[in-house]
């Protein structure tokens, strides 16, 4: 399998996330993906290569002209503003306000995000960037015939909404990706979520319809992040009704019980009949991971890429998230592996 990877992945380097009260060094750090790659290395996945440019036009069949603009000019527009620190939302639309785009760039962090532990620094735009032209390139080799290719985004995207940040995350690299299917003719494209938390971001951009069918596995809403969106009555609106699919579980869910789910998603996957298959791969589902609260161990990530590769789908992995750096890239690859093994 395919590998794309761009170096400009490191130009994302936020010193701080704001957690428990305090600005901690951001679980989202380079090491993730540099770890990730070391172990397609050496396990010789197959080539690496790094991504095609391919511009704004497809990021923007995703993601609102508005919002593309404040996040190429929000971090000049903070240092302009002779602010101290990095770039960090802090005030946002509440309940009977306005929603209206300040011009103000303090009122626009908070106009253009959902949640306050996602800097914006030097650098964070190209690597953003560059994340969705590697998920581009990852669609592109598929379009063009490989069985598989996996993107390896960094940052993250599937909590990024039309016109949202949030959760480390930026640009939808998965949504591009679905879309960029859609735009070269693939009639129905599938988005399996097997982060551990809700792919919020996802799911709306895709929600009203039916030609993108998008299922997440997460932990609750109620005790975890994004906490206001990924509920299992969530199940799309309009011509969308059906084709969203949330499957919630409670701390400490085992693979055998996650698993579960995964097996309905397959089998609504199936139903659907897409000509094109991505999975948001986080591994943050991990028994160790330090944000989250399932126990998957690393041979369960071989069963689940097993599991994916029996759709029989052209698919297109997306690397989301996972912050146990010393495991990430074990249990990454073997996903790609467990994949690779059903032929
Ligand atoms: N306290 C902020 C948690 C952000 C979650 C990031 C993630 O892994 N999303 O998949
Ligand atoms: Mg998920
Ligand atoms: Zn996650």
């Amino acid at each position: 399998m395919k590998t794309v990877f761009s170096p400009l992945h490191s130009l994302r380097s936020a010193k701080t996330e704001l957690d428990g009260g305090i600005l901690i060094e951001p679980h989202e750090k380079p090491s993730r993906a540099e770890t990730i790659l070391a172990r397609v290395r050496s396990q010789t996945l197959g080539e690496v290569i790094e991504p095609d440019e391919f511009g704004l036009e497809p990021v923007k069949r995703v993601h609102t002209a508005d919002y593309v603009e404040f996040l190429e000019h929000c971090w000049a527009d903070w240092v302009a503003e002779g602010k101290p620190g990095e770039a960090i939302p802090a005030v946002w639309c509440g309940r009977g306000m306005r929603p209206r785009m300040p011009k103000d760039i303090d009122g626009r962090l908070g106009y253009f995000s959902f949640a306050a532990e996602t800097s914006i620094s030097n650098g964070t735009w190209e690597a953003a960037c560059a994340s969705a032209n590697v998920a581009l390139t990852a669609q592109k080799l598929v379009a063009n015939g490989e069985r598989a290719a996996f993107a390896l985004c960094r940052p993250p995207g599937h909590h990024a909404h039309a016109d949202l940040f949030g959760g480390y995350c930026f640009f939808n690299n998965a949504a591009i990706a679905a879309q960029a299917f859609r735009d070269q003719g693939y009639e129905r494209v599938a988005i399996l979520d097997v982060d551990f938390h809700h792919g919020n971001g996802t799911q709306a951009i895709f929600y009203d319809r039916s030609d993108v069918l998008t299922i997440s596995l997460h932990g609750d809403p109620d005790l975890v992040f994004p906490h206001f969106l990924g509920f299992e009555d969530e199940t799309g609106e309009g011509d969308g009704k059906g084709y969203n699919l949330n499957v919630i579980y409670p701390p400490g869910t085992p693979y055998s019980e996650w698993s579960r789910g995964l097996e309905t998603a397959c089998k609504r996957i199936a139903d659907f009949q897409p000509s094109a298959l991505i999975i948001a791969l986080g591994v943050d589902t991990f028994e160790e991971d330090p944000i989250s609260f399932f126990k998957l161990k690393s041979t369960d990530y071989v069963s689940l890429g097993e599991r994916i590769a029996q759709l029989g789908l052209p698919t297109v992995f997306t690397m989301e998230g996972g912050y146990d750096v010393d495991a990430i890239g074990v249990n990454v690859v073997n996903v790609m592996q467990g994949f690779e093994s059903e032929k």
